[in-house]
């Protein structure tokens, strides 16, 4: 790998050898900021990741008179919690390219006692918002939108608790729905169809929440007082996924990736991979402040296609361009279908993923919802367009380490939103 006037090349490598250890989870990251700003007392949060999209969820929760330290050595952040009516006014909140950071902040801002406006840069600004004004308008809270997306602009109002069953599968949204609860008096319940991450309703038991989950359900019982408790955030498993991916599809591969969080809400890709036939191992599993956290070993491995349906889509919705470049590596067919959600992230991740695949020769056909890989042994090394998606970005990397020839990924730097140092790593474990 090789940087050539601005643009990434990427060259086919050897073997991945080493140990890795995963950077910080950047869900738990945001919910662990904004759910130490609303509790009582200090709360210090370990090994926080510093990422572009975090940043935006630090930044927004200074605004709101919140006073965070932060410990760059350490990795460490000091929240002096205000307490759920502590939050003060602020003009307006750019959510920079964050969708976590809109929709969660959302949630939190429709029961104070002020107004709130909120705005992303041009691909958030283009991203479906209805999805929480819907809910939250039920709860009685006052949600402008601009055609359904940002800017958003809040008043205040008195909101009510809800019982709601999910129409799409979002963690985000049922997280916007959770943080609004907490200003409401009762109880509050969700359904989902389609299990997503849960770490909302792990992080908010911590805080001494009186709040009942299971696999497809929540309950919150409020009035509640989040009560503060230091938090350790483990590491990435989707950021994890692109050595992971790598290990498995390049010869005589062996990898140990330290400390990840392997909560069972984010661990759906490993058992897709292992269902292809991924040696995957999970091992020193642990719990770490309430989250699962474990090391993994990879080894090289002989993929074989699979069929992927909605069910498995939104349980591993990040992690589906990292899939497709497996699956194009893999023997036989992979049909992924249900995969409506991924056009609406920071890129039309479906499209990018079709498109960039064609372009590595890659045997691929996009459907409306789906995309159908035939995968094969080599691929070619091509011109990725990453549309500025880091995932799309990371994805294409691991695609052209194994490809023949120069792989080149435009705007590279995009990796910044969620995984700034993933170069750096990844410069650790190659052997040429
Ligand atoms: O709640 C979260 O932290 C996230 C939820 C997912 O989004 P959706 O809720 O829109 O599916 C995911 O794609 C995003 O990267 C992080
Ligand atoms: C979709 C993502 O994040 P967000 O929705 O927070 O922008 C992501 O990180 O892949």
């Amino acid at each position: 790998m090789l940087i050539r006037d601005d643009i990434m090349i990427v060259k086919p490598i050897k073997t991945i050898k080493g140990e890795i250890i995963a950077p910080p989870d950047k869900s738990i990251s945001h919910r662990a900021v904004i759910l130490s700003a609303i509790a009582s007392g200090k709360t210090t949060i370990s090994n926080f990741l510093f990422s572009d999209d975090t940043f935006r969820t630090l930044s927004a929760i200074r605004k709101l008179g919140v006073s965070i330290d932060i410990d760059e050595n350490s990795s460490g952040l000091l929240v002096e919690g205000k307490g759920l009516d502590g939050l003060t006014a602020t003009d307006e909140i750019n959510c920079g390219n964050s969708g976590t950071t809109m929709r969660l902040l959302t949630g939190l801002l429709c029961g104070q006692k002020f107004n709130s406006y909120l705005y992303g840069d041009e691909s958030l600004n283009k991203r479906p918002m209805k999805r929480i004004q819907e809910p939250l308008s039920y709860m009685g809270a006052k949600i402008k939108l601009e055609k359904g997306h940002a800017p958003i602009i809040i008043e205040p109002s008195k909101l009510n608790p809800i019982k709601y069953t999910m129409n799409i599968a979002s963690a985000q949204v049922k997280s916007s729905i959770l943080l609004a609860s907490l200003y409401t008096s009762g109880v509050t319940e969700i359904e989902e169809l389609l299990p997503t991450r849960n770490h909302t309703e792990v992080m908010l038991k911590h805080f001494n929440c009186n709040i009942e989950y299971e696999d497809n359900f929540v309950r919150i019982i409020n009035p509640n007082k989040l009560i503060a408790k230091d938090i350790f955030v483990p590491g990435d498993i989707s950021s994890a996924t692109y050595f992971i991916a790598l290990a498995l599809i390049t010869e005589n591969s062996n990898l140990i990736i330290r400390d990840v969080g392997v909560n069972k809400s984010r661990t759906h890709i490993l058992r897709l991979w292992q269902k292809m036939g991924g040696d995957i191992r999970i091992f020193n599993e642990r719990i770490l402040n309430s989250e699962d956290i474990a090391d993994i070993e990879v080894k090289s491995s002989d993929l074989t296609g699979i069929v992927i349906d909605k069910k498995d889509v939104s349980q591993c919705i990040d992690e589906i361009p990292i899939l497709a470049v497996t699956a194009a590596y893999a023997k036989g067919e992979t049909l992924i279908s249900g995969a409506e959600e991924l056009k609406v992230k920071e890129s039309d991740r479906l499209h990018y993923i079709y498109m960039n695949l064609k372009n590595m020769k890659s045997d691929v056909k996009l459907g409306d919802n789906s995309i159908y890989i035939n995968g094969k042994e080599n691929l070619v090394g091509s011109h990725i367009d990453t549309a500025n998606d880091h995932r799309i970005a990371m994805a294409f990397t691991v695609a052209g380490l194994k490809a023949s020839g120069e792989t080149n990924i435009s705007n590279h730097e995009c990796v910044r939103i969620s995984y700034p140092d993933f170069y750096k790593d990844l410069y650790k474990i190659i052997k040429h």
